[in-house]
This record gives structure tokens, C-alpha cells and sequence, in this order.
């Protein structure tokens, strides 16, 4: 299981180029080793701050790219809420995904039922296997240190049977959601959180300096577990909460 790494970035900026960097280093690996990138990444603040330097990435195979949806709200794909939408708007009018490798939500079904059909997508790229192991999940946490659609106290918490799963009482609006379950998450190879913003400063010290336990605290990797804050989030986190002994500043 990989070690928590936070770092703390002077500006969003920097956390979109150093995004691309390591984007582009494990997208090439993963395409040489399997001749794909899989990548689930979720809404908020993240598709701007994950496209405003990818987006320009010539050096990038995105033809051989898998993208999923860490989580999604029950809306159609077309209105303001939906997160395929605003990933869309951010990256993929810019970047040279195939659509049939978009694999977005099949928004007129219910909720319940659209979580399984989202499953079955999973299983038509990774196959016949126990679990999806994603070359990259990339997250946002809320104030509340959520994160997916993963809720503090929630039941979904618990949820180890499936890949993904829907909740109709979600405590952000909209309330009708899918995401994937913790299983699916903890088993990817590399898992970048980027979570800006004040609003997050006393959540990050409650969870990484008081042992605090958060939805995304949970949240573990096989290979690689990055945390990209910024500096107003990460103001409150002590150093000795980081491995190297101090906020690592990149
Ligand atoms: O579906 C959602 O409601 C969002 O995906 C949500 O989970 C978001 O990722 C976090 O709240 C962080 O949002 P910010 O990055 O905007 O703070």
C-alpha cells in the first residue's frame, strides 16, 4: 500500500503543471505496458485545475486513453450539474480522446440502474477481473472531506460488494448520484487528490495532524497516494504529518 505524500503548492497553476508532468510520465508507462491509460476523475474545481496546462500536451497519446467519472451526479449529460460536462468544457473539446473511450453516465436510466450499467462499462474495458486496477484516479475532497460521492457517515462507506454504487440522498446537491466504492478506488495504481481553498485548512489539520477520520482519509493506493494542496488548504498542516518531515513544498 503507498505512503500519504502531501505537498503544497504556491498556486493552482503549479498544481496543473505538476498534474501534466506526472500525468504524462504514467500515461506513456501504462500505454508501453498495456496499450492503454486508465483514469477516473471526479468534479468541483478539479477539471479546470487538471486541463489548464494538459490541455496543451502534444507530447500525450490520448488516443489510447480510457476516461471514467470518479463520481456523477443523475443529471443529463448536458446540464450545469453534471461533471462529464464540465470535464468536457475543461478538457475533452481540447484533447483527442475517442468518444467511445468517454465512458460517461447513462443518464436516462434511474440511478440504481445506471450504477450497474456503469459497472458493466468498467468490466467492458478491464475484464473479466476482481477488481478494476486504474492506472490513475484523480479526486477533489469537499469541506467535509468527502470525496467521490463517499459522504461522511454515509452507508456507501461500508459498500465493498460493488464497483459502483448510487445514493438518492446525497447531503451536496444534486442529491442522485453514482460513484465508485471504495474497492475500486483503493485499487488503483496511483491516486492524486487536489483539494484548494481556505474552507479546507481545518479538516486537512484535523485529518492528517489529529488522525481525524475522513471519507477521503480512507482513501489508499496500491503504488502512488499524492495529496495536492494549495497553500491556503495546507496553512494548517503541521510538518511532521509528512513523510519527508515537513510540508513539501513542489
Ligand atoms: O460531485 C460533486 O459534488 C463534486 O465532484 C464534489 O465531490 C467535489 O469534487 C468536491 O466537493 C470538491 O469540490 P471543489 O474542488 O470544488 O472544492
Amino acid at each position: 500500500m503507498a505512503a500519504r505524500q502531501i505537498f503544497s503548492f504556491p498556486s493552482s497553476k503549479a498544481i496543473s503543471d505538476t498534474l501534466d508532468a506526472h500525468i504524462a510520465v504514467l500515461s506513456a508507462k501504462a500505454i508501453a505496458s498495456s496499450g492503454k491509460f486508465t483514469i477516473a476523475v471526479s468534479g468541483g474545481s478539479l477539471p479546470t485545475i487538471l486541463a489548464a496546462t494538459l490541455k496543451s500536451n502534444t507530447t500525450i497519446d490520448f488516443s489510447k486513453w480510457h476516461l471514467f467519472y470518479a463520481d456523477e451526479r443523475c443529471v443529463p449529460l448536458d446540464h450545469a450539474d453534471s461533471n462529464h460536462l464540465a470535464v468536457q468544457r475543461a478538457l475533452l473539446d481540447h484533447v483527442p480522446i475517442p468518444a467511445a473511450h468517454v465512458h460517461t453516465l447513462t443518464a436516462s436510466l434511474a440511478p440504481a440502474e445506471a450504477a450497474k450499467r456503469y459497472e458493466q462499462d468498467l468490466r467492458a474495458v478491464f475484464g473479466d477481473v476482481a477488481l478494476p486496477e486504474f492506472d490513475l484516479i484523480l479526486l477533489g475532497v469537499g469541506p467535509d472531506g468527502h470525496t467521490c460521492s463517499l459522504f461522511p457517515d454515509h452507508p456507501l462507506l461500508d459498500v465493498k460488494d460493488r464497483w459502483v454504487a448510487h445514493l438518492l440522498d446525497s447531503p451536496k446537491p444534486p442529491p442522485a448520484r453514482i460513484t465508485l466504492t471504495y474497492p475500486v478506488v483503493n485499487n488503483a495504481e496511483t491516486v492524486i487528490f487536489v483539494a484548494t481553498g481556505a474552507g479546507k485548512q481545518d479538516m486537512f489539520h484535523d485529518m492528517f495532524d489529529k488522525g481525524v477520520d475522513f471519507p477521503s482519509g480512507r482513501v489508499t493506493a496500491r503504488k502512488n497516494l499524492f495529496w495536492f494542496l494549495d497553500e491556503p488548504a495546507a496553512v494548517k498542516v503541521s510538518a511532521r504529518s509528512t513523510e519527508a518531515g515537513g510540508r513539501t513544498t513542489a
